[in-house]
């Protein structure tokens, strides 16, 4: 099966939507006009090249950029800054305070957040340590393990605080080629156990259809919105398939290629379509 361009859910109320987000830094425009609706259980990944503004728009929406124009709401509210509700997950290793165990990085946001007892943190840091398999890590020091298991540890505690996205901002882009795909298979099966809400950010295109079954295309500086596409037929298994290859040519092309204007105007078309009574 090819790559589809997606048309609109009909009906069902987004997660979080982005709507006609603008993002500026010091009146330069990083985002312009972008819109996009994540749906509960969806792997949305945001595509595009170097600063395009992927890993802006996911800080809008944890909550920690307010945008210029637009805005992004969850649950129908509009965000109005960082909450538990949005937990994320950073491509730096050092985002793990280094004088704290492994168990207490993952009880720390729980008992910041003042959910549960310490008692409660406990096992459910446990739990989540054992989920990413680091069980008997539980007192090691961040400087002790390895790019990977530390970012296994920082996906322990964002999963652990059970928020309503999972936001990711190109969370393997640091590790070997090796365990960058040993980290995509691992949250693949956590998120088929969990079936958690996923806002990935990448500028690799085989990680964004491995990872994603939404993917939103962006343009260069400022980014816009190139296209949407649906990729949950693919996944690490099917990588290196025909199909997968021909994914990705297209991607490529949809991104820096001639046939952009006639793929969006197949979106306008799409939308229009469903929009229509
Ligand atoms: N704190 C900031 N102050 C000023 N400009 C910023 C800031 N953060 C990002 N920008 C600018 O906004 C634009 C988008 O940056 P952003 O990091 O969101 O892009 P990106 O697509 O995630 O890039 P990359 O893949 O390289 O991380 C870039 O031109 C960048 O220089």
């Amino acid at each position: 099966m090819s790559l589809q361009i997606v048309s609109p859910t009909g009906g069902i109320q987004p997660l979080l939507r982005a709507d006609g987000v603008s993002l500026e830094y010091g009146g330069t425009r990083a985002t312009h006009d972008v819109s996009f609706d994540v749906y509960r259980g969806d792997r949305f990944v945001l595509l595009g090249p170097s600063g395009c503004g992927k890993s802006s728009l996911l800080k809008a929406a944890a909550g920690f950029v307010k945008p210029a124009a637009g805005s992004i709401s969850l649950n129908g509210a509009p965000v109005r800054g960082p909450g538990p509700d949005r937990i994320v997950v950073f491509q730096e290793f050092d985002q793990l305070p280094p004088w704290k165990t492994v168990k207490e990085n993952v009880m720390f946001p729980l008992l910041m957040a003042k959910r549960v007892s310490r008692h409660e943190a406990s096992g459910r840091a446990m739990h989540w340590i054992a989920k990413v398999g680091l069980a008997g890590f539980e007192d090691a020091h961040p400087h002790t393990l390895s790019g990977g298991m530390k970012q296994r540890v920082a996906i322990a505690r964002a999963l652990a605080m059970q928020p309503e996205v999972l936001l990711m901002d190109e969370p393997f882009a640091a590790l070997d080629a090796l365990t960058r795909r040993k980290m995509q298979e691992e949250l693949g099966r956590l998120w088929e156990e969990l079936r958690f809400t996923l806002l990935f950010v990448t500028h690799s295109i085989e990680e964004a259809l491995v990872v994603g079954n939404r993917i939103l295309l962006l343009s260069p500086h400022p980014g816009q919105v190139r296209a949407e596409l649906n990729s949950h037929q693919f996944d690490l298994a099917s990588a290196g398939s025909t199909e997968f290859q021909a994914a990705t040519q297209r991607i490529h092309s949809l991104l820096f290629g001639e046939s952009v204007d006639q793929d969006a105007a197949r979106v306008a078309e799409a939308r229009d379509r469903s929009a229509a009574p």
